[in-house]
């Protein structure tokens, strides 16, 4: 059985005899076409293949269908609507993501369809906020297993268990998760597999890398929560969490593998904890291509809504004082982002840091505190400028920082308060209001309340998706925005590393993509619905920077035609050769083949 993105077929004919001609167009086509070898019922078990009722006639007869399926054929449309219709009987948000879950793990191209055709209705089911809930609940509602499962009791088996999702050049994207700081619900153990897997959708669905392509791995290195622990349907390791020396040795194990059989993955690291997102990111960053989503993805998407608030407002980046209110991986993510940015854009280091102020639940993170980490001590503040002043206190913060953007990713439900919120606005005509601690029940303010209590005046901005405000959009800000971007530019570039300047033309990307420059309440990034346009643009400046970085290596690979690929340098024609190589939902034409070529057993 085999799918070769690489291979475009020209010709369309069905059957064994069809004369195939393999015309490569880029390394990743994504029309014309494809090879499988499969038939009967292991192809309708078969998600990355199966069409079920759309199947056509000669499909059915080509591939040993005829009698598994009712008569009539549909098209993939009608195959939404029905899914659709089924959708909506069901009660509750988790029983909607079940069945989602259920649908991706049956016919892929549907699941992606439906999700993409009623994307602002299904994408907090498929992810945040919904997914936190089925993730809480995985060992109880498990039904069948996906991705990769890497055991610190088993090492000598982590490539044998790699193997199983293929070889060397089969896979593109890898999410990787030691589940201890999943979303805002802490350490869900085993369970953290499936932010693994909704992320990994999200690269196909917002940034079009291919269903096939992608993998999704966990590392179950026990849980400290009790919870799982007591329960006997807890599937992960019943043991305490290791830490230390043979959690690293465990890591980098396991990051040695997966350099080795898959040395064109960019790896993507999500929700790690606190303790260990920076450091494994720090210790990988140079030796793969590599980024953390939590740290460097939440930071570009909220360095994007800052750019466009302030060209909304026509304030400069250097007259803007951020308040990060949770001082952890994300609010240190936003914060070396947004310093990064303001070097780019011609600051010095110590302008910038003097313009972010980080509170964490020990207060405002001045010098010399011992509760300090070494990332947070970075940003620490002399102690002598706020003397007799109350810095445990947000309120009191707030009043003597008199911040342009508050931002919150301390999962403290309610922090900006009233006289919080009320308090900024007396020293800010335009505040910029970021809660973004997921899920919705954990976010520092609602809108509502911030648009409010501030006679409409506030640029807000949530971190899981809100309705409209009284005809204000509430943009969604969340790195959903900007990881599909930057993993598929660095997948289509086989970016050597991922630099923070490289970061930097994403966010300046994404910026100039807000509505509110047209209409100020529009939101301040494009609607959910332009998402792929989105990604692909994100993605195109990502590669543009990449070669002028020298981190470019496609360029080193022989082209399909015979020659070396070459990325066109104009922003358009860059743009162009990005969307060709973007995976989409439709039924590609069959052709049966006898033997593969490869054996990617996970599209089972
Ligand atoms: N919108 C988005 O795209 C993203 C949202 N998030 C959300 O941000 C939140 C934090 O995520 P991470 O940074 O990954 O978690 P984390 O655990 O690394 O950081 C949370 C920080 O909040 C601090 N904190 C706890 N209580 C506090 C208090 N009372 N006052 C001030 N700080 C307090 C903790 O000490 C910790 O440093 C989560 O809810 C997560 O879902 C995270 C990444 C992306
Ligand atoms: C959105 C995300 O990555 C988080 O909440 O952790
Ligand atoms: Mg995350």
């Amino acid at each position: 059985m085999t799918i070769d993105p690489c291979c475009e077929v020209t010709k369309t004919p069905v059957g064994e005899d069809a004369k195939i001609k393999v015309a490569h167009a880029t390394r990743l086509s994504a029309n014309g076409p494809i090879e499988c070898d499969l038939s009967g019922f292991h192809l309708l078990n078969s998600p990355l293949f199966n069409k079920g009722t759309a199947f056509t006639l000669e499909e059915r007869k080509a591939f040993e269908l005829d009698g598994l399926l009712p008569p009539v054929v549909n098209t993939l449309d009608e195959q939404v609507q029905r899914a659709y219709n089924q959708l909506h009987y069901l009660k509750t948000l988790l029983a909607k993501n079940d069945f989602c879950t259920s649908m991706r793990q049956q016919n892929k191209v549907l699941y992606y369809k439906l999700v993409q055709e009623h994307i602002r209705e299904l994408i907090p089911i498929v992810y945040t906020p919904t997914e936190g809930d089925a993730i809480i609940a995985y060992s109880d509602r498990f039904r069948k297993p996906e991705g990769c499962f890497l055991d610190i009791t088993k090492q000598d088996e982590i490539d044998s268990r790699l193997e199983k999702f293929g070889n060397d050049k089969d896979i593109d994207y890898i999410v990787i998760s030691d589940s201890e700081g999943i979303l805002g619900i802490g350490d869900q153990g085993v369970g953290g597999i499936r932010i693994t897997i909704a992320k990994a959708a999200l690269m196909t669905l917002c940034g079009g890398l291919h269903p096939g392509r992608t993998m999704s791995v966990v590392l179950d290195v026990g849980t400290n929560n009790k919870t799982l622990l007591e329960n006997d349907l807890y599937l992960g390791l019943k043991m305490p969490r290791v830490r230390g020396k043979q959690y690293d040795e465990f890591v980098d194990k396991a990051m040695n593998a997966m350099k080795k059989r898959f040395p064109n993955a960019v790896v993507h690291f999500e929700d790690f904890g606190v303790t260990t997102a920076k450091p494994v990111l720090d210790r990988y960053r140079n030796v793969l291509p590599c980024f953390n989503d939590d740290i460097q993805g939440t930071g570009a998407v909220v360095m994007a809504s800052i750019t466009a608030a302030l060209n909304l407002t026509n304030r400069d980046l250097l007259d803007c004082k951020i308040l990060i209110y949770g001082a952890g991986s994300a609010g240190l993510g936003i914060a070396d982002q947004v310093v990064n940015h303001m070097v780019i854009h011609g600051a010095t280091k110590d302008e910038a840091r003097s313009k972010i102020f980080c509170m964490d639940r020990y207060g405002l993170i001045l010098k010399g505190m011992d509760t300090n980490s070494p990332a947070q001590e970075a940003y620490a503040h002399d102690p002598k400028d706020w003397e007799n002043i109350d810095t445990k206190d947000l309120i009191e913060v707030v009043k003597n920082v008199k911040p342009t953007t508050l931002v919150g990713c301390s999962t403290q439900a309610g922090a900006f308060n009233e006289k919080v919120i009320k308090e900024m606005y007396k020293h800010n005509p335009r505040p910029m209001i970021f809660p973004l601690s997921n899920p919705t029940r954990l976010h520092e303010c609602f809108p509502e309340d911030a648009l409010k209590w501030t006679d409409f005046n506030a640029l807000v901005a949530t971190g899981s998706p809100f309705p409209p405000v009284d005809g204000h959009v509430i943009s969604e800000n969340n790195n959903c925005f900007t990881f599909p971007g930057i993993g598929l530019g660095a997948v289509l570039s086989r970016a050597t590393e991922i630099s923070d300047s490289m970061i930097s033309a994403a966010v300046d990307e994404l910026a100039s993509l807000s509505p509110a420059k047209i209409n100020p309440k529009s939101g301040l990034l494009p609607p959910i619905e332009e998402i792929q346009e989105t990604s692909a643009r994100v993605a195109t400046a990502l590669i543009l920077q990449s070669i002028k970085e020298g981190h470019c290596r496609v360029e080193n690979e022989e082209s399909p035609d015979g020659g070396k690929v070459h990325v066109p340098r104009d922003f358009e024609e860059c743009l162009a050769w990005v969307k060709e190589q973007m995976w989409r939902p439709v039924y590609r034409p069959m052709i049966k083949v006898k033997h593969s070529k490869k054996i990617h057993t996970h599209q089972y």
